[in-house]
């Protein structure tokens, strides 16, 4: 199986690589991203370079650093903190770093890479709504778009038993004016958003305490869904701050 993942902060494609590292048997990863570009950019040349952001129809998509992207290049420098620490030092400083040519081998064997600009992103919602009858929100045509590219040269369609996923990471409610400029008709939101949309807004200021806003949670959870939810809500949050795993 090979995935294309809609990427920005280099999040859920790490979590592909982990499941990889441990074996699962995926054939490619493909990092897909819009026109914030560094990560499709590092595939192609080797090079990390930092530059302006662009504002996109796919907002969570709008990335200049991959804030994941350090704990791959752990890995790609053979797990060597002492040098990544200092790439990272530099890069911050420079806004540049670069891998060697056998880093950049390797990079590639373990993720092919895709860029969608804004044309492309619209071009495919109105293609995969005009010819198969199903709504992409802009981040997930990214990927399809990315999956698209690379069809040629990655060649799956001449595998057997070779399934190609592409991860919807988002919904088209959350973009309803992109993706309906896109299909040309009024986004359907589901129910949840839909009664949501004239709700107000309501909020309320807290002391800067993480005391303070767990009881705030477990209060709250308290009032709406009784004591017991509570409690378990509470249990839930001092796993989480021992770091044990749920039962
Ligand atoms: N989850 C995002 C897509 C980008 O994910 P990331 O983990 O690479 O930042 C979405 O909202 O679609």
């Amino acid at each position: 199986m090979s995935f294309s993942v809609p990427t920005g902060n280099f999040g859920d494609i790490l979590a592909g690589y982990y499941a990889k590292r441990m074996g699962l048997p995926v054939k490619h990863l493909i990092c897909a991203t819009n026109a914030n570009d560094i990560l499709h950019r590092f595939f192609q040349s080797g090079t990390y370079e930092k530059y302006a952001v662009v504002q996109t129809n796919s907002p969570s998509m709008d990335i200049g650093i991959s804030s994941n992207f350090e704990r791959y290049l752990f890995y790609l420098m053979g797990e060597d903190a002492a040098r990544l620490a200092a790439a990272m030092k530099s890069f911050n400083q420079t806004g540049k770093l670069q891998v060697d040519a056998q880093e950049h081998r390797r990079a590639c064997q373990d993720f092919a890479s895709g860029c969608a600009q804004e044309k492309a992103i619209m071009d495919t919602i109105k293609a995969y709504d005009t010819k198969f009858n199903y709504v992409l929100d802009p981040h997930t045509a990214c990927g399809v778009s990315a999956c698209d590219q690379l069809r040629g040269s990655l060649s799956w369609d001449g595998l057997q038993k070779h399934e190609m996923v592409v991860l919807g990471t988002a919904h088209p409610g959350k973009f309803g004016d992109a993706v309906s400029k896109a299909t040309g008709r009024a986004t359907v939101l589901p129910p949840g958003l839909q009664r949501v949309q004239h709700a107000p807004t309501r909020f309320e200021v807290r002391p800067n305490s993480q005391a303070d806003v767990r009881e705030l949670i477990v209060s709250t959870v308290a009032q709406r869904e009784g004591k017991q939810a509570a409690c378990q809500c509470w249990l839930g949050a001092l796993r989480a701050l021992l770091g044990r795993p749920r039962a």
